[in-house]
């Protein structure tokens, strides 16, 4: 899996996309993340994971933990290490945009709750990663599925909690997935 971070000043339509998510997901823009693009090939997933850091992985990273195979939780993601801190927060909530159909797999699964996302192209999902006192919601470990045939593409949007000046609204059902226009580079409106 590859992955690459576009900021709003890069092009309008990244902004456009930010604002269309930050719709999507009732949050503010002001601590969100860079939009994440992914690009999965063959055989390409993503391990089973949270989106929001959890304590005892910052405490690993801090302390160091070598005994059974932790260290694979650790490298998940390492960018961590410096996105959560006290003072930036928590991914509060999680958008995903699926560019493409793909031929076969490449599933966005949540073993917890039992649901399966099929990427199509043009749809998006919704999902809080924090629930409302702001502690980690482990319903939403979720991974991507092997790609069989194909390819993936897909973006990321997370919000995180420094200060919400949104609401944080209660959703109805965990994951909400929704149909969008999505963009392209002729297209003006998303
Ligand atoms: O590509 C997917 O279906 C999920 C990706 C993911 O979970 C992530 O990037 O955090
Ligand atoms: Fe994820």
């Amino acid at each position: 899996m590859h992955s690459a971070w576009l900021k709003d000043e890069e092009d309008p339509l990244i902004r456009r996309i930010s604002v269309k998510s930050s719709a999507l997901a009732s949050l503010t823009l002001d601590t969100v993340e860079e939009l994440q693009v992914l690009n999965y090939g063959i055989g390409g997933h993503y391990e089973p994971h949270y989106d929001f850091a959890r304590e005892r992985e910052r405490a690993e990273r801090q302390f160091g933990d070598w005994r059974g195979n932790r260290i694979a939780t650790v490298i998940y993601y390492p960018e961590e290490q410096t996105t959560f801190t006290e003072e930036t927060g928590n991914r509060i909530a999680t958008v995903i945009y699926y560019m493409t159909d793909v031929d076969a797999g490449g599933y966005t699964v949540f073993p917890e709750i039992g649901v399966k996302l099929i990427p199509r192209k043009g749809s998006c999902a919704v999902w809080y990663n924090l629930k409302k006192n702001l502690d980690g919601d482990y319903r939403t470990r979720h991974a991507a599925c092997p790609i069989l045939a194909g390819t993936k593409w897909g973006m990321y949007f997370t919000p995180i909690t420094f200060v919400i000046n949104g609401s944080m609204r209660e959703a109805k059902s965990l994951i909400v997935r929704v149909k969008v226009n999505l963009v392209s580079r002729g297209q003006k409106q998303i």
